[in-house]
């Protein structure tokens, strides 16, 4: 496996407030990976010391097998980034800006840029200072994907954007993962990560909480199952099944929750003749929050 990004014991300290304590991570090239915890949890701080725009307390980091700190140049070149909060040459037009970044950075294809700015719908005329929170999120997010980087670092990347234009986001990151790049994204709502991202690591009070696969947080997800037969089924029909609770049969209709694998219940619904069915999936927001609350945490911010 490759690595594209890695930490060992990465810390921030703010006097006696640890922003971050201790993190390792490890984000394998190719992969779309999410970054959520509540605010002031430290994912920009984990940001911005992968940027090398703040000095660890403790620790170190590596992009692309590089050291951040030591060859913070060679680093930038291969990454794209969009900060938390943008910072843009408001006198400029978002043409005029992403032209001026394009020269800064080299080796951006200018039809590409074209091709961005349509897709996001961004009104490149007008100067930076008349555009919307969104559209100025579009100038950020065009210049960290323009030069097509192997790694991308993107905070908060989809504040400020509109549902159509979260799926044109979303639509964007994966074509890019599978040109091969790197993703890492924080957010601090987990349904924004969940249509994108292969992994996600949880974040809370400066402590790495868990690292999950988006596949696996699903599939040991329970089910609400709900079965509308052709006719009356026995009370206990399916009480016994594996990974089955809650059972509540009244007459034709039958309704429970599964944990795990779907393929007993499965079986045992085309014993009889279905009229419908529905499997609902479960919120994953709710499921992270329940970890959440099984680590005792309230707020977001660390403590002194
Ligand atoms: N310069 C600073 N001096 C003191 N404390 C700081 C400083 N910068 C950040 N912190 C603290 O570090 C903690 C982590 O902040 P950070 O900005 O990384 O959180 P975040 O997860 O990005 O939150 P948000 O979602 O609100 O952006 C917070 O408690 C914050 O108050």
């Amino acid at each position: 496996m490759e690595t594209a990004i890695r930490t060992e014991d990465l810390t921030k300290s703010y006097g006696s407030v640890t922003a971050l304590a201790a993190l390792d991570l490890e984000i394998r090239r190719g992969e779309v990976f999410g970054y959520i915890g509540p605010n002031g949890a430290g994912k920009s701080t984990t940001i911005r010391l992968l940027l090398d725009l703040l000095r660890p307390t403790r620790g170190r980091a590596e992009i692309l097998g590089m050291d951040v700190r030591r060859r913070g140049v060679e680093v930038r070149r291969r990454i794209g980034y969009l900060a938390g909060e943008l910072a843009l040459y408001e006198e400029l037009t978002g043409r005029e800006l992403l032209s001026f970044l394009a020269r800064l950075r080299g080796g951006v294809e200018r039809p590409y840029v074209t091709t961005l700015a349509d897709r996001f719908g961004l009104p490149v005329d007008r100067p930076i200072r008349e555009l919307s929170k969104g559209n100025k999120q579009k100038v950020g997010l065009i210049q960290a994907f323009m030069h097509r980087p192997d790694v991308l670092i993107l905070d908060e990347p989809t504040s400020g954007l509109d549902p159509l234009l979260q799926r044109t986001f979303h639509e964007l990151v994966g074509e890019t993962r599978d040109a091969g790049a790197t993703v890492l994204m924080s957010s601090h709502v987990l349904s924004e990560l969940e249509h994108v991202a292969d992994r996600v690591a949880m974040i809370r009070a400066g402590r790495l909480l868990a690292v999950e696969a988006i596949e696996d947080l699903k599939r040991s997800a329970p089910r609400q199952v709900a079965v509308t037969f052709a006719a009356p089924v026995p009370d206990g029909a399916f009480a016994s099944l594996p990974g089955v609770s809650g059972v509540d049969v009244r007459g034709s209709l039958a309704r429970f929750t599964v944990h795990g694998g779907m393929d007993a219940v499965v079986k045992a619904i085309a014993a009889h003749e279905v009229v419908s069915l529905t499997a609902q999936e479960p919120e994953l927001e709710e499921l992270f929050l329940d970890r959440y609350e099984a680590h005792g945490a309230q707020g977001g911010e660390p403590g002194a």
